[in-house]
């Protein structure tokens, strides 16, 4: 069984953090909860050899909590693909996905493994207009976002999500990764600025910028993040807390927190920093969720 609290893993402070600032967060799930009021994601991703990617965020997304999960696959598989040790994830071809259920979906995370060919862009702009409100964009998607800004009505975005590797947002930003990484504040609350969406610039202590330029300085988190598909699992994350009805405001800064939280109880059990994987995450990110979500005498 996982159980962090056999390594000296002080959950006090944790919980006292996390009271504070992510009270939403901390809430008991009501008793009378059901599927359909956990909120439903939508990982669009995972074009030919990257499908994994979209299979980390998602998979993150189920084990943040959220009630349902859904994966529109850049690729027509055929057979429909179908994750043996994830059955509860609905995997289909994204332009299907699309088509049937984009009106069940509360939020939707693009951009995973998504690459960035015709389809991918067409995905994207489909996306963007349809009237889901909440939209995480990560990876491929906003590389592709340079290339068709032009075409999208920018009012149409309330809760706009992008979450760049310093790379990404260089390529954003039309700059280098040396002015980014130089200047970390400034990159991020500009992008957030020119796309009016809340920015989440990653690396060691990520930025966060809301729409309007506030900042705040994430200090979990750990080296051991510095491997394949660890930015996958953030943006599930960060989708599932939208989807689960927190506001950007808390699910944002929340998401960041909850994924480095969950490096640094990983790495405490030496399950990293070296050789820490993604998939390894989202156990802990579980964990820890509910942990801050019992009261504390039923976590003894
Ligand atoms: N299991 C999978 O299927 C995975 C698929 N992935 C997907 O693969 C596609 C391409 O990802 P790539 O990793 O090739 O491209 P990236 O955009 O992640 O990296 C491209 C370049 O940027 C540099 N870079 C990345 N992070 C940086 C940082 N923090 N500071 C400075 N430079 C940085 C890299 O060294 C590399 O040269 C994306 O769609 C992504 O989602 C990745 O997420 C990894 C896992
Ligand atoms: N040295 C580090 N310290 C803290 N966090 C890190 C470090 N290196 C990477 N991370 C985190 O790991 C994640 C990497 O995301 P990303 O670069 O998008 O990877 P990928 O594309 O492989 O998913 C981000 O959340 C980033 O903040």
């Amino acid at each position: 069984m996982f159980n962090p609290l056999q390594h000296r893993i002080n959950i006090d402070a944790l919980r006292k953090y996390a009271q504070k600032n992510f009270p939403t967060l901390c809430q008991p799930r009501p008793h009378d909860a059901h599927k359909g009021t956990c909120g439903t994601v939508c990982v669009v991703g995972g074009a030919k050899g990257m499908v994994g990617a979209a299979f980390l965020a998602a998979d993150a997304a189920l084990q943040t909590g959220c009630g349902k999960v859904l994966v529109g696959l850049n690729q027509n598989p055929n057979p429909v693909p179908f994750f043996p040790t994830r059955p509860e994830l609905m995997v289909d071809y994204a332009v299907d996905v699309l088509k049937t259920h984009h009106q069940i979906v509360d939020t939707w995370v693009v951009g995973c493994g998504l690459s960035r060919n015709e389809t991918a862009g067409q995905l994207l702009k489909a996306i963007w207009n349809s009237s889901t409100p909440q939209l995480v964009l990560d990876a491929d998607a906003l590389h592709l976002l340079v290339d068709i800004s032009k075409q999208l009505n920018p009012t149409k975005r309330a809760d706009l999500v992008l979450t760049p590797h310093p790379a990404e947002a260089a390529h954003l930003l039309d700059t280098g990764v040396t002015q980014v990484e130089a200047n970390r504040s400034w990159a991020a609350r500009e992008l957030a600025s020119r796309y009016r969406a809340w920015v989440v610039l990653k690396g060691h202590e990520t930025v966060i910028s809301s729409a309007r330029g506030a900042l705040q300085v994430n200090e979990t988190g750990n080296a051991g993040l510095a491997t394949a598909g660890s930015g996958d699992v953030l943006s599930g994350i960060i989708g599932s807390l939208l989807a689960q009805g927190l506001e950007a405001e808390e699910a944002v800064p929340a998401a960041v927190w909850l994924h480095g939280a969950a490096a640094d109880i990983l790495a405490q059990m030496q399950i990293g920093p070296i050789g820490l994987m993604a998939g390894e995450l989202a156990q802990a990110v579980r964990w820890l969720h509910n942990q801050l979500a019992s009261t504390p005498s039923m976590t003894l």
